[in-house]
């Protein structure tokens, strides 16, 4: 087995309204992507497999800084891996079909992993990664749903009208790293390219294109360390619980 993860780190971050992009935010004084790469290939299953080909996307005018940053990850791993940065597309599905295109041969596991994402543990790695080799093709982590979900309709102006509650004991809240079979992962970016220039019709996440191709996902637990960072509240959070301190 050999296992390759795409680190997406393209987005500008506009919800968060900070003045870098996103994955160069330091939390605790590291960058997002720093955090989040080194949780990759830290990662080991139980018969010590790990990554061995990291592909970063990062935004073009950063792709210089980002490489300079994962390069010192790579370095520290004391690793044989083989890292990649190259400029993301216009939606996250383009950026992870860019990065999809950097696989080596050789590649047959592959992870795609969030920046966004910096504090998903090691272990979690691991345990998607060992769902993919004990014969999924695709593997999502999720956590079970806490609020109540409504489904609502068109607006009135005043508000939106409720349609439906819809039933939360089989609703899972999706996280990343999501692990696939390369060739079937391959295929549902390539089924699904025509969606991938628009937010509004791109899959928010690479899980939704295998879906969409007929190939059954699976869930493994997920992890709260795993919570993405999204708004500057995130980003508060993430450094409250990683240092004690506000950011
Ligand atoms: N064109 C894009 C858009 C997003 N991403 C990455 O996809 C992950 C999840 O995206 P999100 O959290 O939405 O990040 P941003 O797109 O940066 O945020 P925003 O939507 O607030 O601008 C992030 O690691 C982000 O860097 C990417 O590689 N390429
Ligand atoms: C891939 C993802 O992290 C799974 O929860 C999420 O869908 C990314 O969402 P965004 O639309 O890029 O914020």
């Amino acid at each position: 087995m050999t296992i390759a993860a795409v680190l997406t780190a393209a987005g500008s971050g506009s919800r968060l309204g900070h003045a870098l992009p996103k994955a160069v935010v330091p939390v605790a004084g590291v960058p997002l992507v720093v955090h989040a790469a080194r949780a990759l290939l830290a990662a080991r299953t139980a018969d010590g497999a790990s990554v061995t080909q990291l592909v970063v996307t990062a935004p073009a005018a950063h792709l210089d800084t980002v490489a300079a940053l994962v390069g010192e990850v790579v370095d520290e791993a004391a690793a044989d891996v083989r890292l990649d940065v190259v400029g993301g597309g216009r939606t996250r599905q383009e950026s992870v079909a860019a990065g999809l295109a950097e696989l080596t041969d050789d590649v047959d596991v592959v992870l795609v992993h969030d920046a966004a994402r910096p504090f998903a543990p090691p272990a979690l790695v691991a345990r998607v990664v060992e769902a993919v080799r004990s014969g999924h093709a695709a593997v999502v982590p999720g956590l079970p749903v806490v609020d109540t979900i409504k489904r609502v309709g068109a607006g009135d102006g005043t508000g939106r009208p409720v349609l439906e509650t819809v039933p939360r004991g089989d609703l899972v809240a999706v996280q990343t790293p999501q692990g696939f079979a390369r060739d079937v992962l391959e295929r549902a970016h390539a089924v699904g390219s025509g969606r991938g220039a628009d937010e509004t019709t791109a899959a928010s996440d690479d899980a939704g294109l295998v879906e969409a191709t007929g190939v059954r996902v699976w869930v493994v637990p997920g992890d709260e360390r795993a919570a993405k960072v999204t708004t500057a509240r995130d980003l508060m959070v993430a450094q409250a619980l990683t240092t004690g301190a506000p950011a």
